[in-house]
């Protein structure tokens, strides 16, 4: 069964006033367990409404969107925010760290508001922290360590809850190329041992690590790429050419 499941998907933002926003018009594709897709497309194209739809944050205008067989428009606000919890991980552009915790505490949150007891949260981090590189730093706080450290510990508190889709918003966007690619090299490990990844991304040089590529543009799926056997090198190049032709309103 594919984990997640979108068909005909459209959201209008202020449907009932004189100025309606339709954000999507026509998405639909299936994400399978343990696929890496990145999310690319021009400014205002509709990214965030997308992610923001599959986080549960935002609701559909019309289609079906269904994660694992559940049919995320159906919950109620509470049903959603405990559906969050446990099934899906976020990443965000600027880690959301809570800088009065330390770096230990944030990865526990999730853990923390599920009630998950302490020697659970305790057996769950040490290969965490092991695998991500960050057991030096995992009890300073987060304004005592770098951005690419931080982003370290955003992963780790996104992974403790073991999501089924760990969700990605521009989690490079605020690094620079070498940390950037160190966080993209972990992605990689983390999708390698069957994680499920969706992406949101301006650049081409961080799709590039995804397997599949969706463009959208007017809120409809332009166009779509698979990695293949490509290089990284070369699978960029081909995601920049397709960005330049959508950009240009190429066909
Ligand atoms: N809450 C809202 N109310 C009204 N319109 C909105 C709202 N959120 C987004 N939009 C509009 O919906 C369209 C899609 O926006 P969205 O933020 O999804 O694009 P995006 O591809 O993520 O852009 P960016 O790359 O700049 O983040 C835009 O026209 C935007 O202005």
């Amino acid at each position: 069964m594919n984990l997640l499941h979108i068909s005909h998907l459209q959201k209008t933002y202020n449907a009932n006033s004189t100025h309606p926003v339709k954000a999507l018009k026509e998405i639909s594709f299936d994400v399978n367990p343990g696929e890496y897709i990145a999310i690319m497309g021009e400014s205002g194209a509709g990214k965030s409404t997308l992610l923001n739809i599959i986080a549960t944050l935002e609701k559909a205008s019309a289609g079906e969107i269904l994660l694992n067989g559940q049919d995320l428009s159906s919950l109620t606000a509470d049903q959603a925010a405990k559906y969050r919890r446990e099934h899906l991980g976020f990443i965000f552009q600027h880690f959301n760290l809570l800088n009065s915790l330390s770096n230990r505490d944030n990865i526990y949150l999730p853990l923390v508001l599920a009630k998950v007891p302490v020697a659970e949260m305790e057996k769950r981090i040490q290969p965490l922290a092991a695998s991500l590189g960050i057991e030096q730093i995992i009890d300073r706080y987060p304004t005592e360590v770098s951005g690419g450290q931080q982003q370290r510990i955003a992963i780790a508190r996104a992974l403790i809850t073991q999501p089924d889709l760990l969700l990605a918003d521009e989690p490079t966007g605020a690094l620079d190329s070498n940390t950037s690619n160190e966080i993209l090299d972990l992605f990689d490990r983390v999708n390698a041992n069957g994680q499920t990844i969706i992406m949101v991304t301006h650049s081409a040089a961080a799709a590039s690590y995804a397997k599949r590529t969706l463009f959208i543009k007017d809120g409809r799926i332009y166009h779509e790429l698979f990695r293949g056997d490509d290089s990284l090198k070369q699978y960029q190049e081909e995601i920049s050419k397709t960005m330049m032709t959508l950009t240009n309103g190429g066909e």
